[in-house]
């Protein structure tokens, strides 16, 4: 079974006299362990297609299922503690709290889980070398750099062991010796198992995933997976050469 399937999931949004179709019917299934980045152009409803399987969005028609549980339909009591168990969340802007340390960030999925602060502890300290953020538990994020900060942010979002981790332009604030600290982390938590869905923009970003779809017209138009014995670099110009020849098939 699929860790992840979407069945013709379609997005419409109507505001009083302007309707968009940003997903016309998005297919595709994600098997556990996976790394797909999603790219396509700016408005190619990226972002929406995260949100609907974040469930911070439904679909307008069609589903998605997670684990085997269509969670297009989930009642909204349900939603929150799914979201919290099954999914991991990194965004572009971090989302971290100034009002708590980087260590109450990374335990808060579990303080609302009601989890053991002994079970908090014994993740943390499974993690906290691994993400190198050992030094910064007991700063606040305002004290620490972006790159840090995203660090943070990725050590809150898998310490609930979730099944999908989403991430949408994780590196887009970053510079570029940042970024590549991030990837090599996603890098590493996706050989350890981790099933990762990575929106981005970037080339680069793109090419640290074993798969990306390109999303255009409201549909996965296209898809490309690195080969086994591909370089990063060869991929990396595969994914460059994609976007061209999908980028001239505009209108
Ligand atoms: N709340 C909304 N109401 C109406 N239209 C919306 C809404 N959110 C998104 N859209 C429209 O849906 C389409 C897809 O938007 P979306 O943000 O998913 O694209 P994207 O691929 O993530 O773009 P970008 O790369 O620029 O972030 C766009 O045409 C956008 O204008």
């Amino acid at each position: 079974m699929a860790l992840l399937e979407l069945k013709n999931v379609r997005r419409i949004y109507k505001t009083k006299n302007v309707t968009t179709t940003a997903l016309k019917e998005i297919n595709f299934t994600a098997e556990a362990g996976e790394f797909i980045s999603i790219m396509g152009e700016s408005g190619a409803g990226k972002t929406t297609l995260l949100n609907i399987i974040a469930t911070l969005d439904k679909p307008t028609a069609g589903s998605v299922i997670l684990n085997g549980k269509d969670i297009s339909n989930l009642k909204d009591n349900e939603i929150s503690q799914f979201r919290r168990n099954e999914l991991g969340f990194v965004f572009q802007d971090f989302n971290l709290l100034d009002q708590f340390s980087n260590r109450d960030n990374i335990y808060l999925p579990l303080v609302l889980s009601n989890e053991d602060e002994s079970v908090m502890k014994t993740r943390l300290d499974q993690l906290k070398d691994r993400l190198g953020i050992a030094e910064l538990l007991d700063k606040y994020p305002y004290e620490i750099s972006g790159g840090q900060k995203q660090r943070i942010a990725i050590a809150r979002a898998v310490i609930t062991k979730p099944s999908l981790l989403l991430a949408d332009e994780p590196t887009g604030a970053l510079d570029s010796a940042s970024s590549e600290m991030i990837l090599n982390l996603f890098t590493s938590i996706n050989e350890a198992g981790q099933t990762v869905l990575m929106v981005t923009h970037s080339l680069r970003a793109a090419s640290f995933a074993k798969r990306v779809l390109f999303i255009k017209d409201g549909i996965v138009y296209h898809e490309i997976y690195r080969g086994d014995h591909e370089s990063q670099q060869d991929f990396m110009e595969r994914i460059n050469q994609a976007q061209i020849v999908l980028s001239r098939g505009k209108h």
